[in-house]
């Protein structure tokens, strides 16, 4: 298990045999969920995407299921430039002869049929004895080879048939010219250790095995998709079939960015290779996403929005020294420009410091460390922290750090019962003053108080702004103010609007004292 000090991966063996086809079925089992229904131009641009990005086989579609499905295969067999395409197909002669119409357009073309072949499928999906799918599957595997050397069949619910009669299913379809032999855990229902020893057993009995490959097709109906089909690799399987996003039936199939960045990182492991180039994956995961409005879970492996990025100040100490202390992967390598270092209620000071110099600022001693403080208590207080928000919290840092009035603390009743009634605290010059007001409405009354022992300043300007989204947003208020004939602009930003409009009037009110326009605030005080 041990790792490199650095998360580049292990230089990958790159024998042929060794190769891991993928084979994506994003446009067929991954349409099949419910909602995630592509348009004809989506359709294009995704497969597009999937041929560019290295996938060997895509299966476009279901000929026979409509229309439209038959449209899309076939123009997207027509377009593609590097990988096979593939149409799917039961095991009935019109299926098959129409995928085979659709696909017939491509460079290289598949044909994928499949029948059920467990106890359940048999007796109830179909109504049929174990002879007569034997008798089907040779018979559209054979229909299937009529029109293209290469043929995929699929046991459908292979994990839930009998080892025996799966054995001689696969017989039959290899002998009538199967060139690969897919075997689903169609209803998610396999344990790892079951699904490699499925593979095994039929490699090892089957005659003819070693001359077709073998595929997976797991379902993730216990959140298990990933870790079956990366079994079945183990145990000699040498296609995965998987889809963007793990989009796909029910609670979907493997995750194709998480099966090719498995064999990525851990190459060490488990030695063998994709042709994919990882870098997009990003890419292809928001394309998906956007064209089927499925969003992507956030802690989703590789392509979550949160897979790169670190909240809690160890982590985040960490990857300032070294990001191999938590990323085992790049965020180049799938695609993204860099991780993120969010702020919020679990960083340290040392991706503050960062964040703060990547802003511009430079805070010395007291004033990093109060601001460190402030940003604490804001991050407690609200669920995100912008760039944003931390400017505010500094430029008020910044703007107050000489100032002779600050306050301390501020109790506001509000509400329709009235009046509304502000005590508010004021540290002067060293020394606390409390003073009590009512006024029309909560502002006022806080104002009131604050005027309590400054009654001269007139309040030219009033204005409040949300610093960022959410009912949790930083309030930031504008107070303006007139004494003397000097005007002064003060600014206050907290979540509380009440606290931030206290925090602005002061500030207003420093600055006319530092302009000379005002008594001393000792002076200044009514009793
Ligand atoms: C595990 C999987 O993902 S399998 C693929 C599932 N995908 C889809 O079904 C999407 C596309 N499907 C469709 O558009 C339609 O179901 C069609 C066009 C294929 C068939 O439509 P219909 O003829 O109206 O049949 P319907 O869907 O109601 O029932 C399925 C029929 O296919 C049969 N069938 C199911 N699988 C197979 C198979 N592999 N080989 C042969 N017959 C099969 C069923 O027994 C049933 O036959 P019956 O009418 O004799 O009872
Ligand atoms: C058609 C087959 C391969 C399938 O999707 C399944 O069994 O899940
Ligand atoms: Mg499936």
């Amino acid at each position: 298990m041990g790792s490199d000090e650095n998360q580049a991966p292990q230089a990958a063996p790159r024998d042929e045999k060794d190769r891991v086809v993928i084979f994506d079925t994003t446009l067929r089992d991954g349409e099949q969920c419910p909602g995630a229904t592509m348009t004809f131009d989506e359709k294009l641009e995704v497969a597009e995407l999937l041929d560019e990005m290295g996938v060997d086989i895509i299966e476009a579609g279901f000929p026979i299921a409509s229309q439209g499905d038959f449209e899309s295969v076939q123009e997207i067999a027509r377009r593609a430039e590097n990988s096979v395409i593939c149409g799917l197909a039961r095991a009935q002669m019109k299926d098959i002869d129409v995928c085979a119409e659709a696909i017939k357009p491509a460079k290289r073309g598949r044909i994928h049929t499949f029948i059920g072949t467990s106890p359940l499928h048999r007796k109830y999906q179909m109504g049929i004895e174990k002879a007569e799918v034997l008798e089907r599957v040779t018979a559209s595997v054979t229909r299937a080879r009529g029109h293209t050397d290469d043929v995929e069949w699929s046991a459908m619910d292979a994990t839930r048939t009998e080892a025996d009669f799966l054995c001689a299913c696969v017989e039959a379809a290899i002998k009538a010219g199967a060139t690969t032999v897919n075997i689903p855990d169609t209803v998610g229902y396999a344990t790892p250790d079951e699904f490699a020893g499925l593979i095994r057993m039929l490699m090892e009995r089957v005659p003819g095995a070693d001359e077709i490959v073998f595929s997976t097709h797991c379902h993730n109906d216990l959140g298990l998709a990933v870790a079956n089909s990366l079994s079945g690799v183990g145990a000699g399987a040498r296609q995965v079939e998987c889809a963007v996003n793990g989009l796909g039936e029910r609670a979907g199939n493997a995750a194709l960015e998480e099966i090719v960045m498995a064999i990525h990182t851990r190459a060490d492991a488990m030695r063998v290779w994709t042709g994919i180039d990882t870098t997009m994956l990003t890419r292809a995961s928001k394309l998906v996403s956007r064209v089927t409005a499925f969003p992507v879970q956030y802690n989703k492996a590789i392509v979550g929005r949160n897979a790169f990025a670190h909240e809690s100040g160890i982590h985040q100490d960490g990857m300032l020294k070294h990001a191999g202390t938590f990323e085992i992967m790049t965020p180049e390598s799938v695609g993204l420009k860099e991780s993120s270092l969010v702020m919020g209620k679990h960083s340290g000071r040392h991706a503050f410091r960062e964040k703060l110099k990547e802003l511009g600022y430079e805070l010395g001693g007291n004033a990093f460390e109060d601001a460190f403080v402030r940003f604490k208590a804001l991050a407690d207080a609200k669920k995100h922290v912008y760039d944003e928000d931390i400017e505010a919290l500094v430029d008020q840092e910044i703007a107050s750090a000489h100032d002779r009035i600050k306050v301390v603390a501020l109790t506001v009743i509000a509400g329709t019962g009235g009046p509304q009634k502000a005590t508010i605290t004021l540290d002067v010059d060293g020394k606390q003053h409390t003073h009590e007001a009512v006024g029309d409405g909560p502002v006022d009354a806080t104002f009131r108080a604050i005027r309590a022992w400054c009654p001269e300043a007139r309040l030219a300007l009033y204005q409040v702004s949300a610093v960022t989204e959410g009912t949790d947003a930083q309030a930031e208020v504008m107070v303006r103010l007139e004494a003397d004939g000097k005007i002064a602009t003060g600014r206050g930003s907290d979540t509380d609007t009440m606290v931030a409009s206290a925090r602005a009037y002061v500030s207003a009110l420093n600055k006319l004292m530092a302009r000379g326009a005002r008594r001393k605030p000792e002076t200044m005080l009514a009793s």
